[in-house]
């Protein structure tokens, strides 16, 4: 995208355009609609915001405070997405189990043949409802049931709540960022996204103490670059997005009290290192691509690593 210290890259979108649908079966025209979905339905995700920022709504399959928010944003995506033809199961990072909506297994209406999966995380960052700063919304979308194998990912993207809603949408091994308009349509701004070859920034979650000495002795490595600068800001798809845009890495590790770091593999960790690879990065969880960790439980946690190739190659040399 841009350098970073040249931060006054161009919001002009052009029309919107997809790649044409490659596939022979029609999935390729079912990832559209979802992501047309996901378009619509983020402006009133937004307008949905104001009166849910701090009510507490529970607690979610990994053990987390919930916001209304979350519930919210969680209910109308589960209701949309499973409308959308050619979607067989919808799941969530804030409801316990897959949902069927293809009417395949109770026999009622909807499309029986549908064979794709979409699983998301409706809210990402929502603790920054309540100092109003930027969030998210992920998406995956696998050929296969849930929980699925990285190699089952056929789109992965993410929205951005930020001054402005944009979306970022991988498949096909292409990247395309859109502005989604308050209507829900969606324009292009930056067709075929690509990290900068010259890193910038670095975000690191947890707290500093917990961090296994081999993962600080990486974050204090890179931090000694002085073209590097620290970009955290409490929401991995805000972080995330600072590195597609400006080079660098972002993290949530391993942890001396969470081996398996934060974030969770199917809604977080999967589809943002689908992104990432289509967009020339890397992605590992300090071994493996996360694309090739083995999916076993639909809320199993991950560490997570993403960024430019050489800091990845870097890191996974760094950490045991
Ligand atoms: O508060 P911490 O420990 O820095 O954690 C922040 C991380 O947790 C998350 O908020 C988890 O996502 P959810 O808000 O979807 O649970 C990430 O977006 C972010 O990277
Ligand atoms: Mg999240
Ligand atoms: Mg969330």
């Amino acid at each position: 995208m841009t350098d970073p210290d040249d931060a006054a890259g161009s919001d002009d979108p052009s029309d919107a355009s997809d790649p044409p649908d490659a596939s022979a079966d029609g999935t390729g025209e079912t990832i559209t609609a979802v992501f047309d979905v996901i378009a619509e339905t983020a402006p009133d995700i937004r307008h949905g915001l104001p009166g849910r920022r701090l009510e507490d709504a529970g607690v979610n399959p990994s053990g987390e405070r919930q916001a209304a928010a979350d519930v919210y944003a969680d209910d109308l995506l589960r209701d949309r997405i499973g409308e959308v033809a050619g979607v067989a199961e919808y799941a969530s990072e804030e409801r316990p189990d897959v949902i069927d909506v293809s009417g395949a297994e109770s026999d009622a209406p909807g499309d029986h043949d549908a064979t794709l999966s979409v699983g998301v995380d409706p809210l990402d960052g929502s603790s920054n409802l309540k100092p109003n700063n930027t969030m998210g919304t992920i998406v995956a979308v696998y050929d296969a049931p849930l929980p699925a194998d990285g190699d089952h990912l056929v789109a992965g993207g993410y929205v951005l709540f930020g001054p402005v809603t944009t979306m970022v949408v991988a498949r096909e091994g292409h990247v395309t960022e859109y502005l989604i308009e308050d209507d829900g349509t969606r324009n292009v701004v930056q067709d075929d996204v690509r990290l900068p070859d010259q890193p910038g920034v670095y975000g690191v979650g947890g707290r500093v103490p917990d961090w296994p000495d081999d993962v600080t002795d990486y974050v204090r490595e890179v931090e000694s670059d002085d073209s590097m600068k620290l970009r955290y800001g409490g929401s991995m798809i805000g972080d995330v997005n600072q590195v597609v845009t400006y080079g660098g890495v972002f993290a949530y590790p391993k942890l001396h009290s969470a081996p398996n770091g934060k974030l969770r593999l199917q809604f977080e960790g999967a589809p943002i290192a689908y992104v990432l690879e289509c967009a020339g990065g890397k992605s590992t969880d300090g071994e493996q691509s996360l694309l090739d960790v083995p999916a076993t439980d639909l809320h199993q946690r991950v560490p997570v690593y993403i960024g430019n190739a050489e800091l990845i190659d870097r890191l996974e040399s760094a950490v045991e």
